[in-house]
């Protein structure tokens, strides 16, 4: 997606240890007409495959999930949750992802009532990179008997493996940009096309 990519290369920074920051406009401060046209590309890629429900994680996810939901006829939004709460009753599907940012691990809680057998649900997130939260997800639609019907990337970090390890699964991964390689030195960011 040309946009994100132009927006990536104008205001994202290259960090140490694989980190690319697009906080000003992605996962801290959130660019909505942006977050409206990527929802607008996953719809155009997704077009014609049955979709009841969006999965996502928190936090970065969420903002990004529930404007992309406008463009699928507004089906219901669901974020995994990383902590327990007790605002979290009932029983529950639990998993545990290793965080890319936060460097630990999470427990990562879906109600059971919000997940369902023979949900078809698309997973969507802000960046995909070794693919933990993602195989995260995954592990909760198929312990609730839900089907994956594809997966809505806005930044996939292609040199990290995690997106084509879950197309090599079989999985319809749409990444807006796939980030080949980055460099911290000259900041300098290349996209797969
Ligand atoms: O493919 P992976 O290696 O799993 O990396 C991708 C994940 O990393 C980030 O989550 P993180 O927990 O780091 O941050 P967040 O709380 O801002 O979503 C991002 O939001 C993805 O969920
Ligand atoms: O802001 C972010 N930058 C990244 O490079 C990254 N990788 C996973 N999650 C990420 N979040």
């Amino acid at each position: 997606m040309q946009e994100l990519e132009e927006r990536i290369q104008s205001e994202g920074t290259v960090k140490e240890g694989n980190v690319l920051k697009v906080d000003a406009f992605l996962n801290h401060q959130c660019d909505v007409r942006l977050f409206d046209h990527m929802g607008a590309a996953w719809a155009q890629h997704f077009a014609g495959k049955k979709i009841d429900k969006i999965l996502t994680i928190e936090a970065s996810g969420i903002g990004i999930a529930c404007v992309a939901a406008r463009h699928f006829g507004d089906v219901p939004v669901v974020f995994a949750k990383k902590a327990q709460s007790i605002n979290l009753d009932g029983d529950q599907y639990v998993t545990t992802v290793y965080s890319f940012t936060k460097q630990k691990e999470f427990p990562v809680i879906v109600a059971k009532k919000y997940l369902n057998a023979g949900d078809h649900v698309l997973l969507i997130d802000d960046f995909l990179a070794n693919g933990k939260a993602l195989h995260g997800l995954i592990n909760l639609c198929e312990d609730a008997g839900a089907t994956v019907t594809g997966i809505g990337i806005a930044v996939e970090k292609g040199f990290q493996g995690g997106g084509d390890a879950l197309r090599a699964e079989g999985y319809d991964v749409d990444s807006l940009a796939i980030v080949d390689a980055m460099d911290p030195a000259t900041g300098e960011i290349t996209f797969r096309h």
